[in-house]
């Protein structure tokens, strides 16, 4: 069934695991997604940035959003778990309000690059709005390097836990993405990957509810790897390994945003694949590869995160 982002996340929350939240542009990842959740018997969290509302409504972002809206309830209506669609890192009001008018589960409102006292008047209205409709919510506090869409972000900002708490209470948001180390994208970490536990298991004393780890992509070797081969140039990729992403469940982190991973799974296929048939041109034969190693990470990031038979 198609459900608010809440009910998956405080589900998250009370039973201490993570749940994947799934970046999505096409029909395909969203096929691969739904498999993937109905083979693990876990809850999946779709979500579009707004470049992906524009992407997939030909320039038209409103058009983009009821695509998405309907595709993904299309979906969620055949399967028995239960599938959220979210929009992520929203920036622009007319965006933020398309997703809610489309019928989306929950909005982010990501205001993280603005001050403080700014993030949290913007936050507050994007709360009344999204309330008033029935939409979740979730902001963002601290900043991580890294690409961000359509905008590259600072340099890293770790979250305040005294500011999150303060933020939480007057804003009535209902997840918070706290900056703690990550950043977007598959160069993450020039040295060894490592996150701020403290900050994340303050954050959660502080404000109790779900809190959501942006950057957690782990570009996993296996399919850097294949990609390589077949031709792709991703020297230098390093992600979050996933005993880090077990460390940060534990220490409270519930909704874990993941792109690049299924972005390198993807093209991985696609590239080996094409390499090996070079006669083929049937499209529902070319993302063989990409299909399966696409599946296989996000089904391997449920087991690790504990969504695996939590639908
Ligand atoms: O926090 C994330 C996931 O980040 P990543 O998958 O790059 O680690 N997202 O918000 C997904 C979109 C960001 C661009 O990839
Ligand atoms: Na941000
Ligand atoms: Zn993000």
């Amino acid at each position: 069934p198609y459900v608010d982002t809440k009910v998956i996340l405080e589900n998250a929350d009370k039973h201490g695991y993570g749940v994947p939240a799934l970046n999505i542009n096409n029909l395909e990842f969203l096929h691969y997604i739904i498999e993937a959740g109905v083979k693990k018997n876990s809850p999946v969290i779709i979500e579009t940035s707004q470049g992906a509302m524009k992407y997939a409504g030909n320039g038209d972002f409103r058009k983009g959003a009821e695509i998405f809206v309907k595709m993904v309830k299309a979906f969620a209506d055949e399967v028995d778990i239960p599938v959220a669609l979210h929009l992520d890192h929203g920036k622009s009001f007319e965006h933020i309000v398309a997703a809610i008018k489309a019928g989306y589960s929950s909005v982010m409102i990501d205001a993280s690059e603005h001050p403080f006292e700014e993030n949290m008047k913007i936050t507050k209205e994007i709360v009344k709005i999204a309330h008033a409709a029935g939409v979740s919510v979730e902001a963002e506090l601290g900043q991580l390097a890294g690409i961000e869409d359509e905008a590259v972000a600072a340099e890293n900002v770790l979250v305040d836990p005294d500011e999150a708490k303060k933020f939480v209470e007057e804003t009535g948001v209902d997840f918070l993405a706290p900056a703690v180390g990550t950043s977007h994208g598959a160069f993450k970490f020039k040295g060894a990957a490592k996150i701020d536990y403290d900050r994340i298991k303050k954050v959660k004393e502080y404000t109790k509810i779900p809190l959501v780890l942006h950057g957690a992509s782990s570009v996993v070797p296996e399919f850097v790897e294949i990609a390589e081969k077949h031709g792709a140039d991703f020297g230098g990729a390093k992600g979050v390994p996933s005993e880090i992403l077990q460390e940060a469940v534990k220490c409270g982190i519930n909704k874990v945003n993941t792109d690049t991973d299924l972005r390198i799974a993807f093209v991985a296929g696609l590239r080996e694949f094409l390499n090996a048939n070079p006669k083929e041109f049937d499209p529902r034969k070319y993302f063989k590869l990409a299909r399966e190693y696409t599946i296989k990470v996000i089904t391997d990031r449920m087991d690790v995160l504990g969504s695996t038979g939590k639908a």
